[in-house]
């Protein structure tokens, strides 16, 4: 048998990137917001950074728009004062109806400091302008049915909607509308994102999102929302080894591996090839390698070869005992592995393989798939990034749940929410696509949680080059161009 040994590691590797912003549970925002009175500042000062941050950004955008600020009883009301008195002061036509009079001492505070005028919400009219500062973080239960009601109303009838930290009526951690969903042009988050803002349902209702900076210390945060990876070019001692071997095994239906082939050579593979039976199918264009195998006992020989980097199972398998035999084989080899599509129904069966496996393994589920893989396992999971955490966990594996909200998680607990994914990729062989791009960024450098995050954002970049209607193979195309525009300067 080959020893194996690790396959040297590409120079197309991971820069120092950008983490990405922090996304935080309430509960999470509120210890931050703690440790910021700790240091001596008080809720009135934190309050106004953060009404004043808002009011900065609305007044860029909306100018000397007239304005209906709407407030309610808690902290995100009081932001809501915040903000009229700064828009005021910029001569802004403000109004400020108040759902009820102030209950938390800084928002009585700042009710006191605006010097406008203030309506009760029940006697309010439409204005073109509308911030919507009811409830943010603290909201436990559905808006009152008459007060919704009248709400949608003057968000619906606004020309310009802008909601502060959260839009009303949506739960945080759980990212889903207690009420109706109501759709806003801008939602400012304050300090950190919060579930809600990236996770479907609520997240395509919110618009354009602004993160507006108060000083919360998210450092340690665990969930981040994707950032632009940074990627460095080959340097002058690299070659298509270091640049990573990607393997991709063929099963019954050989297009699909080779769009996965086709984007791992566009995200940067030094080397790809397919690993099949037999003959090469008649597509098989010159520059991808066919390596011919006779049975499963030939395919463990192919994937003994020490300087594969990274390999795939699952696009076009098919479900049948062929099937079976080369996931088998894929789980038993001693490489970094992607199982996909296909492979990810009948995975299932071999959860037991997954345990102890050497080289890490890395799963792209969609919604179905990923209901076959997690059965129960978190099912009181509050979110979709919780869901994929524990299904990360119990298998020991990197997951990839795709979807409008693509979600990452490495079974230590790290998290990237890749939001408002490009919708023209629901299209076919999309997926396959995707596993190729993760391959080649395995390859190239050996980090899973990296891998999945900077395929996630390829992939989308790739897309918009792409522009709306392409096909699958048009988007393999233009990886290259979306991979130039992470490349290190
Ligand atoms: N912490 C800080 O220092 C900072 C916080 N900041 C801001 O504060 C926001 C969080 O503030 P918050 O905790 O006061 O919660 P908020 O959403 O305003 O409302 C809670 C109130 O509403 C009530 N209530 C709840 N649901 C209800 C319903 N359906 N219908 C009717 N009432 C309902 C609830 O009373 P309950 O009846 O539940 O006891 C309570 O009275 C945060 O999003 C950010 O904008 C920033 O200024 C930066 C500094
Ligand atoms: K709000």
């Amino acid at each position: 048998m080959t020893a194996i040994v690790s396959p040297p590691r590409s120079s197309l590797a991971l820069a120092v990137a950008d983490r990405g912003s922090a996304v935080l549970t309430v509960a999470e925002m509120v210890a931050a917001e703690q440790a910021i009175f700790d240091t001596g500042v008080s809720v009135d000062a934190l309050m106004r950074r953060a009404g004043e941050g808002a009011g900065q950004m609305i007044w860029r955008i909306g100018g000397t728009t007239p304005t209906l600020v709407l407030c309610g009883p808690g902290n995100n009301g009081g932001d809501g004062y915040v903000i009229a008195e700064f828009l005021r002061a910029k001569g802004v036509r403000v109004t400020v109806a108040a759902l009820s009079e102030p209950r938390t001492d800084a928002a009585r505070n700042a009710r006191a400091r605006f010097c406008g005028e203030v309506v009760r919400f029940d006697e309010v009219e439409p204005a073109t302008q509308v911030v919507d500062c009811l409830f943010g973080s603290g909201l436990t239960r559905p808006l009152d049915g008459a007060v919704w009601h009248r709400f949608a109303e003057l968000v619906g009838q606004a020309r310009r909607s802008f909601a502060i930290d959260l839009p009303s009526g949506a739960d945080a951690d759980r990212a889903v509308w207690l009420n109706e969903p109501l759709r806003f042009d801008h939602v400012l988050a304050l300090g950190a994102w919060k579930y809600a803002h990236l996770l479907e349902p609520v997240a395509s209702d919110c618009g354009a999102l602004s993160l507006i900076e108060i000083g919360v210390d998210t450092e340690a945060a665990r969930v981040r929302r994707i950032a632009r990876p940074s990627i460095v070019a080959p340097d002058a001692r690299s070659h298509k080894y270091r640049r990573g071997l990607v393997a991709v095994l063929v099963g019954a239906m050989p297009g699909a591996a080779l769009l996965a082939a086709h984007a791992a050579q566009g995200a940067g593979a030094g080397y790809v090839k397919l690993i099949g039976e037999g003959d090469p199918p008649p597509q098989l264009p010159a520059d991808i390698v066919w390596q011919r195998t006779d049975g499963a006992g030939s395919v463990a020989e192919a994937l003994q070869d020490s300087r594969i980097g990274t390999v795939v199972v699952g696009p076009g398998l098919g479900r049948d005992d062929q099937a079976r035999a080369l996931l088998e084989t894929a789980l038993g080899c001693p490489h970094p592995l992607i199982v996909d599509a296909d492979a990810l129904h009948l995975l299932p069966g071999y959860f037991a393989s997954l345990k102890g496996r050497g080289a890490p393994v890395l799963l792209t589920p969609h919604q179905g798939e990923f209901d076959v893989l997690a059965g129960e396992t978190g099912a009181d999971a509050i979110n979709k990034v919780a869901r994929a955490e524990a299904l990360a966990r119990t298998l020991d594996t990197f997951v990839l749940y795709k979807g409008a909200d693509t979600v990452i998680a490495a079974p230590d607990g790290r998290a990237v929410i890749a939001d408002r994914r490009y919708s023209w990729l629901s299209v076919a062989g999309t997926g396959d696509v995707l596993a190729g791009c993760m391959a080649a960024r395995l390859a190239g450098h050996a980090q899973p949680f990296d891998a999945m995050t900077e395929a996630a954002w390829l992939h989308d970049r790739a897309a918009r080059i792409a522009g709306p209607a392409f096909s699958a193979l048009q988007l393999a195309n233009a990886l290259p161009r979306a991979l130039e525009t992470c490349l290190e300067r």
